[in-house]
């Protein structure tokens, strides 16, 4: 048996004051793999312990196939969870650990062929009468895992259940429990806060930030159309490259962003998409280019849709498998609050803000002080966009009329057999169909959203 699980506006506090969890509405259906991603903070686990019944609900409902679950204790759920410590009694033999929920459960059957087709479905026949103790960490987990599965539970409830173990181990029990779960069919909630994790894993990734539901999508879905920077920054390695920018739209030219340094000239006829930037003129707002959105190559080589721009190498990293230019274009680097290794910032000393500095005063406001009082579309989405501000490039110091060396802003993936050296002025061409605006709210105008608020199109 499978289950669906449907949370409707839940909200959790700690106390008064810890929202940690605000009006999250999530339909999972019966066999579906949905991963709650986000920061450490976010509320991912808050969300999983309600569902298991270990936290109650400040507001709100929890379903279960349609029913209220409010008075159903943890243990009538029919739930399985597996966390990151492992859990295991240490006196108790592997067998018996696995076997253990089984003779709660005391339905009189014996549990030897359960917990013996667990342990192969697992790979673990071999240590099933050694104690924890005994073992390595991803053994550990394995039989924390044989725990979960033996006794069929209708839902398993998995709080980062790798992240203890080192990475060659985390990928292969990743792909270990993607395919336990395929095959037992059972929904799956897994929180975690690795994203290529949830991106592998997840029929459906749920990404919140500060106790609120970012977007629910498909991989590919929170990858290609991200509903706000917060998403586009969170998903993606190496992450997205975002810039602060402008729109130019004269009356009687072509229409630009422009960044700072540079512009990229939007191709006419203009897109609908990009006609709907021209409400921007004037505002600022960020570029988002992953990386394979820019490459290395001459402004007579542009395809259709290709713009010219150039940058300084900083510096390449090689991966192996392709490499990673940081470029200079003399552009200034968006930062989005919350993430938990933010790129550093060309510079990265940070101005004190000016009181009432405009615009730039209201990304920069601390996510709680307009979490508390914020609008309504801050509360729904919570406060998304801070940009840093940085000090100004110092381009026209540097004497050569480029900018000047330490401020890489935007990095593009490109073959491993590329030789730049460090300082050179190189070619780039940025293609207009990757392109991603954010208005000053952090939302995604482009591509634009399904449904444009106030405009009829
Ligand atoms: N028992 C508690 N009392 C007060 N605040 C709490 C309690 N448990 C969690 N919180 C707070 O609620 C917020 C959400 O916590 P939660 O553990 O759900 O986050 P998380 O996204 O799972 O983080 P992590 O990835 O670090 O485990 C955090 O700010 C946390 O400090």
């Amino acid at each position: 048996m499978t289950r669906a699980i449907s949370l409707r506006n839940v909200t959790k506090m700690y106390g008064r004051n810890v929202r940690a969890v605000d009006r999250f509405t999530l339909d999972i259906s019966p066999g579906e793999f949905v991963v709650l991603l986000g920061p450490s903070g976010c509320g991912k686990s808050t969300v999983l312990r309600m569902i298991a019944g270990l936290e109650d609900i400040t507001d709100g409902e929890l379903l279960l196939d349609g029913e209220p679950v409010d008075d159903l204790a943890p243990g009538e759920r029919d739930m399985a969870m597996v966390f990151q410590n492992f859990a295991l009694y240490p006196s108790m033999t592997n067998r018996d650990n696995i076997g253990f929920p089984l003779r709660m459960e005391n339905s009189g059957d014996d549990p030897r062929a359960r917990v013996e087709a667990t342990a192969r479905m697992l790979g673990i026949e071999d240590i099933l009468d050694r104690y924890p103790s005994q073992l390595s960490g991803g053994e550990r987990q394995r039989v924390a895992m044989g725990r979960a599965v033996s006794r069929r539970p209708s839902c398993f409830l998995m709080d980062e259940p790798l992240s203890n173990l080192d990475a060659k181990l985390r990928n292969h029990l990743r792909a270990e429990i993607a395919r336990l779960t395929r095959e037992l069919g059972v929904t799956t909630v897994y929180v975690t806060h690795d994203q290529a994790e949830a991106m592998s894993l997840g029929d459906r990734v749920a990404i919140m930030r500060g106790g609120v539901l970012q977007q629910v999508s498909t991989p590919r879905d929170v990858y290609a159309v991200p509903e706000n920077i917060f998403v586009a920054a969170f998903i993606g390695t190496p992450r997205i490259n975002l810039l602060e920018a402008t729109v130019h739209a004269p009356l009687d030219g072509r229409m630009s962003i422009d960044l700072r340094r540079q512009r990229l000239p939007l191709p006419e006829p203009l897109s609908p998409d990009h006609q709907l930037l021209r409400i921007q003129q004037g505002r600022r707002i960020v570029v988002g280019l992953r990386s394979e959105a820019v490459r290395i190559a001459t402004p007579a080589e542009a395809r259709p849709g290709e713009v010219p721009i150039s940058g300084l190498v900083e510096h390449m990293e090689y991966q192996g498998h392709e490499a990673l230019v940081h470029f200079n274009t003399g552009s200034r680097p968006a930062v989005v609050a919350d993430l938990e290794a933010p790129r550093p910032v060309a510079v990265p000393r940070r101005r004190r803000r000016a009181p009432g500095a405009g615009v730039l005063s209201r990304w920069l406001e601390p996510a709680g002080s307009r979490a508390a009082g914020g609008s309504a579309s801050d509360r729904v989405m919570g406060p998304v966009v801070a940009v840093d501000e940085p000090e100004p490039y110092v381009w026209e110091r540097s004497g050569a009329g480029g900018p000047a060396a330490g401020a890489s802003d935007l990095v593009v993936r490109t073959s491993p057999d590329v030789q730049l050296q460090r300082g050179a002025q190189v070619p780039l061409l940025v293609d207009l169909a990757h392109l991603y605006v954010f208005d000053v709210e952090g939302r995604r105008i482009c591509p634009a959203p399904s449904v444009v608020p106030g405009l009829d199109v």
